[in-house]
């Protein structure tokens, strides 16, 4: 597979005509090859895009409708060649992959029908002779920064929401995984998207693309999607042209199990939340908490669980957990791992490298406290962190004592606890007695260090829509 860049409708070599290797995380083989582009490559897809924006813009809504509904038909019929070059550049098991391009089908579906509803309003004036009026009208340009972890759903999780509301965009996709963005821009190429509504712009050197799409005033808006590091830095250097900005950040999320919780149903839950791409989820479990009355109970049952686990290449049949993206991806999982165990933490199962390559053991400790690193940063591995509470709230203040805010759980059966809690947790995203909450109707966002705004459901379209006041008056 070797790709070019897609500028104004066409696949073009870089400026430079330089071009990069893509790896398979699994074995390290060569895949593909696609365009290094640079700065003066990001300032002719904005071009495009800038071009492009007011043919698009006034399309009638049906007509973007109809476009989006075809691309994610397209989507649909292409899951099993969509979800093979996922798996081959992420890593993530082929079952996985094949459920992302579901899920990213399902965000150009759901736009496809919010298109036809950006509805606008009528406001009673407080003067006879005047009548108020809001519209909702695209933002314009729009830049995406896409993470590797779900390169089909973060990516259309932004495209379709744009797309609907009339905008234009330019793409960077994560260095890691540009082939799967490349298919998608294939197949909304041949949807009927005209040249120059969507652009990719891949490159190695992100931050020499990110500073063009970030400075240049024509983009008016900035949807990220990965570190928050990163995006911390997306946002000081989208101020300087007041860009209207999306981030969706990193997380760390606690997952608390109270005494009255079923525990298989809890484990069951726990081992989807926790090792879902082998643990390289924004919203994975990073901190369990197990109520003390149950808590020997229930680390027997999860690590009988986790130690089913299958470890492998995810192209290779039925496994459950692929290698993780790079070298030091693995190396921050072992040096938690590492440092937790130092620190007192006891290792029920698993921990430590597996074979020669980027591969790493389904991991249980416990006795686990909040001094060590795992309790503190952004894992994104498989490893699954335990300790106790006694009291509600105790562990709810444990739960909220990070800078983080995306996604929390808890599993009660007491209804009571569960509306009690779930409104205690500062996060933008609860799962109540669900480990798996994420769904393209629905808000998906952060709090705090979390990031800004939502993406998915009916908030997700309005991060591209500008209000519009308009006063008329003389109206005798
Ligand atoms: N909240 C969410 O919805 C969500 C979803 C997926 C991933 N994430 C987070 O993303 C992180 C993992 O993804 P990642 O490793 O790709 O994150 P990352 O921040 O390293 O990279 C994300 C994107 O930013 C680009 N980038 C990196 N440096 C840049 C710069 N200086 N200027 C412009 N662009 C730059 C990268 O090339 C990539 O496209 C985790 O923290 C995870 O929690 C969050
Ligand atoms: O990693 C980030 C993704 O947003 C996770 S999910 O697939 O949307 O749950």
């Amino acid at each position: 597979m070797n790709y070019l860049l897609l500028i104004d409708g066409e696949w073009v070599p870089a400026i430079n005509k330089k071009s990069f290797k893509v790896t398979n995380p699994a074995n390290g083989e060569v895949i593909g090859t696609v365009a290094d582009g640079s700065a003066d490559d990001a300032i002719k897809a904005i071009d495009a895009a800038d071009r492009a924006f007011p043919v698009w813009a006034a399309k009638t809504a049906k007509e973007r409708a109809n476009i989006l509904h075809k691309a994610c038909v397209l989507m649909r019929e292409r899951i099993d060649e969509l979800a093979r070059v996922l798996t081959l550049e992420q890593g993530k098991p082929l079952t996985e992959a094949k459920g992302e391009i579901m899920y990213a089908a399902d965000f150009v579906e759901w736009y496809a029908e919010e298109a036809k509803r950006i509805y606008g309003e009528i406001i009673p004036a407080s003067h006879p002779a005047k009548r108020l009026m809001v519209l909702r009208q695209p933002v314009g340009v729009v830049a995406a920064i896409t993470p590797w972890n779900f390169p089909a759903a973060m990516i259309t999780r932004k495209l379709a929401p744009a797309l609907a509301a009339g905008c234009t965009m330019v793409i960077k996709p994560a260095e890691e995984t540009p082939l799967t963005a490349c298919k998608l821009m294939e197949i909304f190429i041949e949807a009927g998207v005209p040249a120059g509504v969507v652009n990719l712009v891949t490159g190695k050197d992100p931050q020499a693309i990110g500073q063009v799409l970030l400075s240049d005033p024509r983009v008016r808006k900035v949807t990220f999607t990965g570190s928050t590091e990163v995006g911390k830095l997306v946002m000081r250097q989208a101020a300087d042209t007041v860009k209207k900005i999306s981030l969706e950040l990193g997380g760390h999320a606690p997952f608390i199990i109270f005494e009255d919780a079923d525990i298989d149903t809890a484990a069951e839950q726990l081992l989807a939340s926790k090792f879902r791409n082998a643990g390289q989820t924004c919203i994975c479990t990073n901190r369990i908490y197990v109520h003390e009355q149950i808590a020997d109970d229930f680390v027997e049952v999860f690590a009988k669980k986790v130690q089913q686990l299958k470890v492998g290449d995810g192209l290779s049949g039925e496994v459950d957990i692929g290698p993780l993206i790079n070298e030091q991806a693995l190396e921050k999982v072992n040096k938690h791992v590492q440092d937790a165990i130092a620190k007192g933490a006891k290792l029920v199962t698993g921990g430590k490298r597996i074979g020669g390559h980027l591969y790493y053991e389904p991991t249980v400790l416990c006795h686990v406290t909040d001094e060590m690193l795992i309790q503190q940063e952004e894992t994104f591995g498989p490893v699954a962190p335990i300790q106790t509470f006694e009291e509600e709230k105790e562990v709810i203040q444990k739960a909220n004592h990070t800078p983080y805010g995306l996604a929390a759980y808890l599993f009660t059966k007491d209804l009571a606890r569960a509306f009690r809690v779930a409104e205690a947790l500062e996060y933008g995203i609860v799962g109540v007695n669900d480990g798996l909450p994420s769904a393209a109707q629905a808000p998906f966002g952060g709090m705090k260090e979390s990031g800004i705004g939502r993406e998915g459901g009916k908030a997700g379209i309005e991060e591209y829509l500008e209000l519009k006041y308009i006063s008329v008056g003389g109206i005798i």
